[in-house]
């Protein structure tokens, strides 16, 4: 059951395992742990329920949902000198489901599982084939639960049924609301310019270049967002008496209970603050194994608060060093992104009714009585994913290409029937049409550190935008490449022109405007990864063995988008799951249960 009071907690004194962070990986584990009825697992997640949390559950609304809301962690970035030192906010999910629960504005449910050289890469970094393209199908496919769409349009040619299956947890569906005024161009478009912009039937087959339907974590037939507290924490789930959910609980450190045989600590302990009770520190110890689960910006924070990580940081913080690892908080990889929007010839765009409260009233009713209508959808019916071609030459110069492998995008291309509520200004008149671009196979990289010694200030978050110059580059040719894309035959009566971005910048000047343009209007798509990598047993750098443990210490595992080396060139929730699914195994092999 879920429980707002600790005290509720039945058997608080005996968990085998106690999961720090109730998000998109944490919840997949502890539903896999739980189907062994003799495994008592805890989950402490520091943010509410996300029962009759309404933004959370229309898919339309996904922008209310964060940033600042009681839902959301409410960072900010640390000012970014690449970005004219603009200060970006950086939200996370503060709710249970975790960052499944919260989409904001410029990012939506989107369900991509990355090009098969990604997974490829990341099991030739950490030497470990499990975590292969080859290997994690088994874990897509006991994550995915494949619905129809919620207006049950015709499907045909826009996925390949062969490559999905019904039989997993988390559902996943096509647009349930169709946008003919614009679907149609874009799908007319990868026919007009085939060459550059092909058409690809399902992103989703490992081969994931072109343009094509996007495929959102949505329920079909209910019109509603699917999160991993709804699915993996749904109600014939939760109902196990050896699944307890504690919410409004703040892990503030981990706590050493012993040491192992070879001398390194053991860790089982986790000291958290119970809202509810906030004068008094709780603690609870795991009987079998920890997990921190806490995403990518908390995780290393919660190790750098336990004495895990640069002993130069902790030091400085005062704070007792238990392992040395400046691999702690290092390595953060995200996607930059930029919205770039047109004036548009049409009515039937997201601002007919954000700008008439009747039109906006009438959807909700049709959404909340029959989940169909607009609000089924989240804001893009189609993306791309798109390289740099060979032809450009001298493109990447002496630099190596960070892509994962010639099958791998550098650029990826969201395109919207509008403006979306949010992302960006809402202009007061006016229609409009935009594709927001993202460089998606970074070469920069951040970090996260503490600010302070105190477990209830916000670390320092640096997610490093354009850090590599190259980065800016391809952010400048995939903006260019939006414009071509509208120079097709299809929008000429469509597109009438441009508008300027923030700072009164604009997308169509010379090189020096459309830098201007990008660093004025860079925000991000919410992919941190890689702040807890995961790197080869006995490797003198990283956080994790490919089997998740902590180095250095006994007890601890960490499961969640955190571990992976590099950012998958794909929105990251199914790596999250993957990880949750993959844990899972690894943990109940190791327990010799399945
Ligand atoms: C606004 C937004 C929109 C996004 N949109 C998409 C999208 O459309 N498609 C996509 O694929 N990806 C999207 N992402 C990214 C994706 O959601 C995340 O990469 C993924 O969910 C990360 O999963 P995780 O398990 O690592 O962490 P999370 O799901 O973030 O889970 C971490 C959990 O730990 C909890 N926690 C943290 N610290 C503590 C603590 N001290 N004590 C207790 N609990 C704690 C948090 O509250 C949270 O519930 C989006 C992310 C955001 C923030």
């Amino acid at each position: 059951a879920v429980y707002t009071c600790f005290e509720d907690v039945p058997q608080s004194s005996h968990f085998d395992f106690v999961i720090v962070g109730g998000g998109t990986a944490g919840n997949t584990l502890a539903n896999r742990l739980t189907e062994n009825p003799h495994f008592h697992v805890l989950v402490l997640e520091a943010g509410p329920s996300n029962e009759g949390v309404i933004d959370s559950m229309v898919p339309f609304f996904a922008n209310r949902a964060s940033p600042f809301t009681p839902w959301d962690w409410n960072y900010t970035a640390i000012p970014q000198e690449t970005l004219n030192n603009r200060s970006i906010v950086y939200p996370r999910g503060h709710i249970l489901g975790g960052s499944s629960s919260v989409i904001l504005g410029s990012d939506y449910m989107v369900y991509t599982r990355g090009s098969s050289e990604d997974w490829d890469r990341y099991a030739s970094i950490s030497q470990n084939q499990g975590w292969s393209w080859h290997s994690i199908q088994e874990y897509i496919r006991k994550n995915e639960k494949w619905t129809e769409p919620a207006d049950h349009h015709n499907t045909t040619g826009q996925f390949n049924p062969k490559l999905h299956t019904t039989r997993g947890v988390n559902s996943v569906s096509l647009p349930g609301f169709l946008w003919k005024n614009t679907d149609e161009r874009i799908i007319q478009t990868t026919k007009d310019f085939a060459d550059e912009f092909p058409f690809n039937e399902d992103m989703n087959s490992g081969s994931h270049l072109g343009i094509g339907w996007t495929q959102n974590t949505i329920d079909g037939s209910t019109g509603r967002r699917s999160s991993s507290a709804t699915s993996y924490l749904g109600p014939h789930f939760i109902s196990r008496k050896n699944l307890n959910v504690l919410v409004n609980a703040r892990v503030t450190r981990l706590v050493k209970t012993g040491t192992s045989r070879d001398g390194k600590p053991e860790i089982l302990g986790v000291e958290f603050l119970d809202a509810n009770n906030p004068e008094k520190k709780f603690t609870v110890q795991a009987h079998k194994e920890l997990i921190l689960s806490a995403g990518s910006i908390n995780t290393p924070q919660i190790l750098q608060l336990s004495g895990i990580g640069d002993r130069h940081l902790l030091s400085s913080m005062k704070i007792p060093v238990l392992v040395d690892n400046p691999s702690v908080g290092r390595n953060l990889s995200d996607h930059p992104l930029v919205p770039n929007i047109w004036r548009a010839n049409s009515n039937n765009t997201f601002q007919a009714a954000q700008r008439n409260a009747t039109l906006a009233s009438e959807q909700f009713q049709e959404w909340n009585t029959t989940g169909k209508g607009p609000l089924t959808n989240e804001f893009t019916n189609q993306l791309g994913w798109l390289r740099i071609p060979a032809s450009v030459t001298d493109f990447w110069g002496n630099i190596e290409d960070p892509a994962a492998g010639n099958n791998t995008a550098h650029y990826e291309f969201m395109l919207c029937n509008g403006v979306i509520p949010g992302a960006s200004a809402l202009p007061s008149s006016d229609n409009y049409f935009s594709i927001f671009t993202a460089v998606v196979s970074p070469a920069s990289r951040g970090s996260v550190a503490l600010n302070t010694s105190s477990p209830l200030d916000a670390p320092l978050i640096d997610p490093g935008f354009y850090k590599e110059e190259i980065d800016l580059k391809v952010m400048k040719f995939a903006i260019r490449s939006a414009q071509r894309f509208l120079t097709g035959p299809a929008w000429s009566e469509y597109i009438i022109s441009a508008v300027d971005g923030q700072g009164n910048t604009t997308m169509t000047g010379d090189d020096s405007q459309l830098e201007q343009y990008i660093k004025e209007n860079t925000a991000t798509v919410f992919h941190p990864t890689g702040t807890s990598s995961m790197s080869p047993v006995n490797a003198g750098w990283g956080v994790v063995d490919p089997d998740l443990k902590v180095k250095g210490v006994v007890g601890v595992r960490i499961v969640d988008l955190s571990v992976l080396p590099i950012v998958p060139a794909a929105h990251p929730q199914a790596a999250a799951y993957v990880v949750g699914e993959r844990a899972g195994d690894l943990i109940m092999k190791s327990m010799g249960s399945n």
